[in-house]
């Protein structure tokens, strides 16, 4: 991974520079992983319509205790799709503390099991399933109190460097 030292010169987004230089990977042993930053939609604690997911170290991988509230309604009384999906990914993302690099999702993949219910706890759990090269492939799943798994994902994310993030033209990717 580049420097960030090297990578935020000609950069032009001073936000995002300051980010990149204030990113930590927090020491192995510290079961609290911090949020992405401060607005992140997933886990910000400054963000009035992000889940604020707060997760922590399990073993190799991540967990965390979730509720959503009547903001991410779809169905009456049910979690919409898209807000199930948004936890999902940003849980993701706290596997990239445990790898130690920077990384974003190419592919996320969901199965909606049984419906995932408001004002209702949930345990939420990822892990890396497999590594090649850039590419993580990653399992999560969500499960009730009864220990019922009403949603399972998977995820491709993939390395890259901190320029990613300070390069403000990205060109549309084509497969
Ligand atoms: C800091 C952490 C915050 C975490 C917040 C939560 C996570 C997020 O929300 S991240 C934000 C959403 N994601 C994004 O914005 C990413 C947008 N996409 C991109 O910028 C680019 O496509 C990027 C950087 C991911 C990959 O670009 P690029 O490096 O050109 O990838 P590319 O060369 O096409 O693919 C790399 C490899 O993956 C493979 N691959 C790509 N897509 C797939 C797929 N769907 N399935 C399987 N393999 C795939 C390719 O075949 C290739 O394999 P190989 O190296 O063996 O040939």
């Amino acid at each position: 991974m580049g420097k960030a030292s090297d990578a935020v010169s000609g950069s032009s987004d001073p936000d995002v520079e300051d980010w990149v230089r204030s990113f930590r990977f927090p020491e192995s042993g510290s079961p609290e992983l911090p949020p992405h930053h401060p607005n992140c939609l997933g886990c910000g604690p400054a963000n009035p319509h992000g889940h604020r997911l707060s997760v922590r170290r399990c073993g190799d991988g991540v967990h965390a205790h979730h509720r959503f509230d009547s903001r991410h309604v779809g169905a009456p009384t049910i979690a919409h799709g898209g807000a199930v999906a948004t936890v999902l990914d940003d849980l993701f993302g706290f596997l990239l503390y445990t790898v130690g690099e920077l990384a974003v999702t190419r592919h996320l993949a969901i199965d909606y099991l049984a419906p995932v219910l408001l004002d209702t706890p949930y345990t939420l759990r990822a892990h890396i399933h497999a590594r090649d090269g850039r590419k993580l492939h990653l399992r999560a799943t969500i499960e009730n109190d009864h220990a019922h798994v009403v949603t399972t994902a998977t995820a491709l994310f993939l390395i890259v460097d901190i320029d990613h993030f300070l390069t403000t033209t990205h060109q549309p990717h084509h497969r």
